[in-house]
């Protein structure tokens, strides 16, 4: 347990794959990895990559715990969905510390995310145990009904910016619909989802139900092309995105693609000022600006354009950056240097092409000295922006706002959709007619009024165009980790096609509607049966 570790002195001892309901070593390789800790820049784990073998193992461990789990009742699993909630939430802080020394997300944020992490299981748990079909009436006592039946063996593979809730998003409706998992974290962010598989243990689910692999890119290809796959669950970029569902496609199983965004933010002239100032860093500056929604282009109307940047700028300067373990830090370190350098050579390109940095977008260098390696930089907001700017059009993942003005609601909602994303967008207006006039012509997935991400589990998201598609959360989320199958019951006697004279027909028009269901039900193409006077 690691509730009182403080930034600096935390190191990996145990493995970090997770197969048959304990902690093991990949049986082989496809190379290793370093992790980090972003406060630092110290190493805190070096990990081998699992390899092809290692990854059957997970997908055969899962196939055999797979086959008790999907026979339990929806009861049953929802039982031991709400156990494994109640130690998370018993454990919320030892679980947000972890994550925080390995994503460099303040404690503050981070506990915000082992709350909807938590909250995600006990929602599905909830859902377990009302999982039902339907039942159909037929003609002549004959009946249908539907059976909603678990994929089988489900991939998970997430992204590093938020590695605890990601598969917590994941998992929970995968297991809650009688599946099992494998999941893959990012190689940056490899040790909090262990917690995750020993608490699904611990609350109770079979041993290998719930597997973690770690590696990189050829780990998420073996599992992707694994033939006992049935589906794939990613959380990511776009090019990888794209490789993921190509290689899915070749095995036709479903994907569910949570990928990146350029988020509008769209402010009007009658808002709330105060809300909309607060909404405008909620959209940027969470996690060090490294989230896939976050509403980056910020547009804000010409006569309150003043008035909203100075008051954004303002509370931009007042966020204290520094060491994420501390109570008061609300900005804590970019997840690696790479990263951070990617991030200061966008701001870099705002400058040169014509933007104007307000505030930040400069390292930062805290004065606690064991920090000084780690990845921190000031968060930023740009002004003079335009819409053919780099840093308008691409995503940067990092701290870095861009304020745009607009003078009307029809320029400003054809702006906003101009992109090739559509994961998220806000509007913040006191005029309740023009908020819900707006969000119904924004091509975004998940929509705000007068807030921005706030992620309440019981709200589908997930993206439109090339944010990707299927959803996370909700109850929709249960048609993306289950299939239905169809069940007709016929209560009378087999009506034969063949148990009779039959003419060959050419033309469905030479049918007609007999008033039996069964043989509506497989109405011939080509055969007509005589003797029920079926040919007009
Ligand atoms: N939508 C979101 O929540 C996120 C979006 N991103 C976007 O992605 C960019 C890069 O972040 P990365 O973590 O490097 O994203 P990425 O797309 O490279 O990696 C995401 C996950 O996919 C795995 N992966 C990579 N290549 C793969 C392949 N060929 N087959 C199977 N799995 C593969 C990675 O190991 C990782 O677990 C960010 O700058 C941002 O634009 C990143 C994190 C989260
Ligand atoms: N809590 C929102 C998650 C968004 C993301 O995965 O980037």
């Amino acid at each position: 347990r690691i509730a009182a570790m403080s930034t600096g002195t935390f190191v990996v001892s145990q493995p970090l794959n997770y197969r048959g309901g304990a902690r093991v070593e990949p049986v082989d390789a496809s190379g290793t990895e370093k992790a980090f800790e972003p406060a630092t820049g110290r190493v805190i784990a070096t990990f081998t990559c699992s390899g092809e073998k290692e990854v059957n193992l997970a997908v055969q461990d899962a196939k055999a715990a797979f086959k008790i789990w999907s026979q339990k009742s929806g009861m049953e699993r929802c039982r031991i969905l709400l156990e494994a909630a109640r130690i998370i939430r018993e454990r919320r802080d030892e679980i947000a510390t972890m994550e925080t020394i390995n994503n460099g997300k303040s404690i503050f944020e981070a506990r915000w995310d082992i709350d909807t992490s938590w909250q995600c299981l006990e929602y599905y748990a909830g859902l377990a145990g009302s999982m039902a079909g339907e039942h159909i009436q037929l003609p002549g006592g004959s009946f249908g009904y539907t059976r909603r039946e678990p994929l089988g063996v489900c991939v998970g593979i997430g992204a590093w910016n938020y590695p605890f809730q990601i598969a917590c998003w994941k998992s929970a409706p995968a297991l809650a619909c009688g599946n099992a998992m494998v999941f893959k974290p990012s190689p940056f962010t490899p040790v909090s989802v262990l917690l995750l598989a020993e608490i699904y243990t611990e609350a109770g689910v079979p041993p290998g139900l719930f597997n973690v692999v770690q590696g990189g890119a050829a780990t998420g290809q073996f599992l992707c092309q694994h033939r006992d796959v049935a589906k794939v669950s990613f959380t990511g970029s776009v090019p990888t995105g794209s490789k993921i569902m190509e290689m899915s496609a070749k095995g036709i199983k479903p994907v569910t693609l949570e990928l990146g965004g350029k988020s509008p933010l769209i402010i009007f002239s009658d808002c709330d000022m105060k809300n909309a100032v607060k909404g405008a860093l909620m959209a940027n500056f969470l996690t060090q600006g490294e989230v896939c929604c976050n509403g980056t282009r910020v547009f804000v109307q010409k006569e309150i354009l003043d008035q909203f940047t100075e008051e954004v700028v303002k509370q931009t300067q007042r966020i204290k950056i520094g060491d994420p373990l501390l109570e008061d830090t609300r900005m804590g370190p970019l997840i690696n240097r790479p990263h951070l350098e990617r991030v200061l050579g966008f701001v870099k390109v705002a400058k040169e092409q014509g933007a104007k940095v307000l505030c930040g977008g400069d390292v930062f260098v805290p004065e606690d000295p064991k920090l000084k390696d780690g990845y921190y930089m000031r968060p930023c907001v740009l002004t003079n922006c335009r819409d053919d700017m780099t840093c308008v059009k691409e995503e940067i993942f990092g701290p870095v706002m861009s304020i745009l003005s607009f003078d009307t609601e029809a320029e400003v909602l054809e702006r906003a959709n101009d992109t090739t994303f559509g994961l998220a967008a806000g509007v913040f207006t006191r005029d309740i007619q023009r908020a819900h006039r707006v969000v119904a012509e924004l091509q975004a997935g998940m929509c705000f009024i007068n807030n921005y991400n706030v992620s309440p589990v019981e709200l589908p998201f997930g993206g439109y165009k090339k944010s990707g598609f299927g959803r996370e959360n909700g109850r929709v989320t249960i048609e993306y980790y289950s299939q239905l199958k169809t069940v007709c019951v016929e209560m009378g006697d087999v009506e034969s096609a063949f148990e009779h004279a039959v003419t060959p027909v050419n033309n469905e028009s030479q049918l007609h509607d007999c008033g039996s269901a069964a043989a509506c039900w497989f109405r011939p193409r080509v055969l007509v049966i005589q003797d029920k006077k079926m040919v007009q």
